[in-house]
């Protein structure tokens, strides 16, 4: 449906964190930051490659997943939460393929016992220490990703504040295949709501993500890759700077997908506001200082899954 000469190419750019000289400060670092920059101004999305998660903990969390989603509906439907998605989600008429449960605070150890124990009064260390030690590890990419997206745009004195500012959700999830010739929606075309999300899937490809110009690009990451992406909550923390996209997952086929988000997510009672740095004549103010989980809120409401961006709707400012 798009245009028929693609402004950009179809396939998302690969970044690789794995050099060992990736530290503030050299040269490698400030050419890593530039790709990342013009990636996410492109495409809101690229591919990461890093190999700082040992390929026997890259294997061994998709069994935990497994073992996850292989618990009778009773036992995960105790994983309740306030927040919307947070949860277990599964069974829905309009998505029947797509189960998921959220994890928060996935990086510590503490709150990872305590999820498991919900799940296995008896305790499963090796799904908890699977859990927190592939999140931990996740989460120095979604680090060193975020140091440089602020330094790019000259916020380097809000660095601190900024990565302080949230907490991680690790959401894990299962996809069943249609078995049907046909290909089937799994997941609602969307844009993620937080500051920066990091997939990482099995071998069943599904992913689809949005360009510009309208195209759809199917994502084919491989064991050793990571697809970064940019939500809502970072899009108008930098006053419209970067893109964040619009994807969804596109199942075909019988085999089962499973995929894990690590999402960091402004904090309740933090505000999400733009730094006067990146408001001129040129970049008028975009958005109301707002309150993610409020936001969320709304997003949930009927009006905002009506809404073509739930986020202008809530908080644009008239203008724009
Ligand atoms: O399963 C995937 O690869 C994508 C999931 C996703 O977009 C989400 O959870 O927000
Ligand atoms: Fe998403």
């Amino acid at each position: 449906m798009g245009s028929e000469t693609p402004l950009l190419p179809l396939h998302l750019p690969v970044i690789d964190f794995s050099n060992q000289n990736l530290k503030p400060g050299e040269p490698e670092w400030d050419l890593t930051r530039a790709d990342v920059k013009k990636s996410l101004q492109d495409y809101g999305c690229f591919e990461a490659t890093f190999d700082r998660i040992p390929i026997e903990l890259r294997k061994s969390i998709f069994e935990s997943l497994e073992e996850l989603f292989d618990l009778p509906l009773q036992t995960k439907l105790k994983n309740v939460s306030k927040k919307p998605f947070h949860g277990y989600v599964g069974q829905y008429p309009m998505v029947p393929l797509y189960e998921s449960m959220g994890i928060d605070d996935s990086d510590v150890a503490a709150k990872v016992t305590a999820f498991t124990e919900k799940l296995w009064p008896q305790g499963n260390n090796s799904f908890s220490t699977t859990i927190q030690s592939f999140s931990k590890k996740l989460s120095e990419l979604d680090i060193t990703i975020r140091r440089m997206i602020m330094e790019s745009f000259g916020l380097v004195n809000y660095i601190d504040e900024h990565l302080h500012s949230t907490n991680y959700l690790l959401r894990v999830m299962k996809y069943t295949g249609p078995d049907t010739e046909e290909t089937k929606l799994g997941l609602n075309t969307h844009t993620d709501k937080n500051i920066v999300t990091i997939l990482y899937q099995n071998h069943v490809e599904g992913l689809e993500v949005q360009t510009k110009d309208n195209n759809w690009i199917k994502v084919k990451p491989s064991q050793d890759s990571f697809i970064v992406m940019i939500g809502d909550s970072l899009y108008a923390l930098l006053n419209g700077r970067l893109h964040s996209p619009y994807h969804r997952v596109m199942m075909t086929g019988t085999e089962t997908r499973y995929s894990l988000g690590l999402f960091s997510i402004p904090k309740a009672g933090h505000i999400v506001s733009s730094p006067d740095e990146l408001v001129d004549e040129e970049h008028p103010r975009l958005f109301n200082p707002f309150d993610h989980v409020e936001f969320l809120q709304f997003y949930y409401t009927e009006a905002g899954q009506r809404s073509q961006s739930a986020l202008k709707t809530y908080c644009g400012i008239q203008s724009q």
